[in-house]
């Protein structure tokens, strides 16, 4: 029987909780607020960002939303994030990513205040993942931790295989896993023999954005499969990296798309602000 790791329940409860954490600080006064940054309109953006703005208000967040024209210079967007980063009612700050190609987004995300960074993507903030220290952590990783734990899915000792290595989701997710004492293996374009690879995880996290590329042939039997992959199928339909349907039998727990990791993400988010909040106090 294979078990479907259900992102939206398990994101549905994490934002109860917060929903509960955020009531009880608005007792005493204190009130959170979360800033978003869109520059352009990229559809995929805009659906995303409309997503955490939506979830922000069901917890009591405020949402402080920037939709600023394609055209946006670099100095306007750090200007933005300057003022941001100053504003003392501003808890988080999150520009929404890709950024035009004229804008460096390293430098933008430098400029974010790290103690404002709810994205975890400040070189700070994934620097004291890196050694333990607190932080914020990236809201992909974050999540599948938490999918995992909530599902009862031990991690220690565990062998763990993740395809891909970016910025955002897969080094951050190796430091997590490793942090929670797995055995940790990062795979890329340049692995060699990526299937054999692959079939020695327990837990198998995939993060590579090519549609339904992992196959059965990339499983064992009995791995718990992560899919974070938000791509399209030849129908146009929401799909993952994995293919589901090709694994399913095979695997002793999966995540969906959509319904997996994608709802956590945001779960992840609105704790990073709850911990701003909370921190500077
Ligand atoms: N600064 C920044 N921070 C991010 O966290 C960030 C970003 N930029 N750029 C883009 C990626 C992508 N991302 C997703 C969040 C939620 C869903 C999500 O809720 N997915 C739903 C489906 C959504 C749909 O229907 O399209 C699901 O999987 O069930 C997906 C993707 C955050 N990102
Ligand atoms: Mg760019």
């Amino acid at each position: 029987m294979t078990k479907i790791i259900d992102g939206k329940k398990i994101s549905k409860e994490i934002k109860d909780e917060i929903k509960q954490q955020v009531a009880e600080m608005k007792k005493v006064g204190k009130n959170i607020a979360l800033a978003v940054i869109q520059v352009g309109n990229n559809p995929a953006s805009t659906v995303y960002v409309g997503n955490k703005k939506k979830a922000c208000a069901y917890v009591g967040i405020e949402s402080f939303s920037y939709e600023l024209p394609e055209e946006t210079t670099q100095e306007e967007l750090l200007a933005l994030v300057e003022e941001l980063n100053k504003k003392k009612e501003v808890n988080g700050i999150l520009v929404q990513l890709p950024l035009p190609k004229h804008i460096d987004e390293d430098k933008v995300i430098k400029a974010i205040d790290p103690s404002k960074d709810v994205d975890g993507f400040h070189p700070e903030n994934v620097g004291a993942l890196s050694i333990g220290q607190e932080g914020f952590v990236s809201c992909t990783p974050a999540g599948i931790i938490e999918l995992l734990k909530r599902s009862d899915i031990s991690i220690d000792g565990k062998e763990c295989v993740i395809i891909g290595r970016s910025n955002i989701v897969g080094k951050p997710m190796a430091l997590l896993l490793l942090r929670e004492n797995g055995t940790v293996t990062v795979t890329h374009s340049h692995t060699k023999n990526l299937k054999e690879v692959a079939k020695r995880a327990d837990i198998l996290v995939v993060a590579i954005g090519k549609t339904k590329m992992v196959n059965e042939e990339y499983v064992k039997d009995g791995a718990v499969v992560i899919d974070v992959g938000m791509d399209r199928d030849e129908n146009g339909k929401l799909c993952g990296d994995v293919d589901y349907d090709a694994v399913f039998d095979k695997v002793s727990a999966i995540t969906p798309v959509p319904g997996g990791v994608g709802p956590m993400t945001i779960a992840m988010l609105l704790h990073n602000c709850v911990e701003s909040a909370k921190r500077n106090d």
